[in-house]
């Protein structure tokens, strides 16, 4: 299998081109190549594809095997793929995802290949039902307490497609997130399990934000993350609705437009290809 290793602010995925390459058994194989002893090393593994409704399709699957609906960071990343191998040759495209069709936005840089993506990442879901998480199933989950071992957090959740929780924290940098963040990815209160994001507020423009994935652990950076906590910080009243997020492998631009949208911008880079038995 012919593959290409794409990062977006370090959030590191193993890209296969489906239009030339089939792959049996994507859970499987995203266990094996995301191993950073055994594989090749990744978050997990995203299948850029032929789609029927836009111009690309994305699947995406964690390093344990499980499918996610959606990845931002990722979309970045097959739009860059796209582009510079040949697969559009526009510079504004649309992407098939389990959140939807999704249009994006290509800046190339002096090489001519693409540094930077702006998605329209669609409104945050915020609902119960529509997250999902048990409870009221049209009650919105702003700042709701939740207790977790011995503490209490307030928990504000959204789907940007995928299951997001979002914790508000004093230092992001000395919070335990290796101890809570599996606890609440797993609570009985997400039946699909979740991400969870524990962000620091810097100022009215700006964030930092450490991420639990669901099916990940700790990776470096979520996009879809990055996007319910954009509406998290705007919904308790702590943030313009522009926001620059910092996140541990990068920067992310963030806006949650008057259209209701989330918009993201942010770099995606190819780091090497290569070939692997699978
Ligand atoms: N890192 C990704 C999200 C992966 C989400 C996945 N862990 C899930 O199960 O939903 C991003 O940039 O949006």
């Amino acid at each position: 299998m012919k593959f290409t290793k794409m990062q977006g602010a370090g959030n590191d995925y193993v890209y296969v081109n489906c239009f030339e390459e089939v792959v049996h058994d994507p859970a499987a194989v995203a266990i094996k190549v995301s191993n950073r002893n055994f594989g090749i090393g990744s978050d997990g593994l995203i299948l850029i594809m032929p789609s029927e409704v836009a111009d690309v399709r994305m699947r995406m699957f964690n390093s344990d095997g499980s499918e996610s609906e959606m990845c931002g960071n990722g979309i970045r990343c097959v739009a860059k793929y796209a582009y510079d191998h040949g697969i559009v040759a526009k510079k504004e495209i649309t992407a098939e995802t389990g959140a939807g069709i999704l249009t994006l936005q290509l800046f190339t840089g002096a090489d001519g290949k693409v540094e930077k993506v702006r998605v329209n990442m669609g409104p945050p879901r915020l609902t119960r039902k529509e997250i999902p998480m048990l409870g009221e199933p049209d009650e919105r989950v702003v700042n709701v307490p939740l207790n977790v071992l011995h503490s209490t957090f307030n928990i504000t959740c959204a789907s940007m497609g995928n299951p997001h929780c979002v914790i508000f924290v004093d230092d992001v940098d000395a919070f335990q997130v290796e101890k809570y963040g599996p606890l609440i990815e797993n609570h009985e209160l997400f039946p699909r399990r979740t991400n969870v994001e524990f962000v620091q507020i810097v100022s009215r423009t700006e964030v930092r934000q450490r991420t639990w994935e669901r099916g990940a652990g700790e990776t470096l950076a979520c996009g879809t993350g990055s996007s319910a906590v954009t509406a998290a910080c705007v919904l308790n009243g702590l943030t313009e609705k522009r926001i620059l997020n910092h996140l541990t492998g990068g920067d992310l631009e963030m806006e949650w437009g008057e259209d209701g949208n989330i918009y993201m911008t942010g770099p995606a880079v190819e780091v090497f290809t290569g070939e692997i038995d699978v």
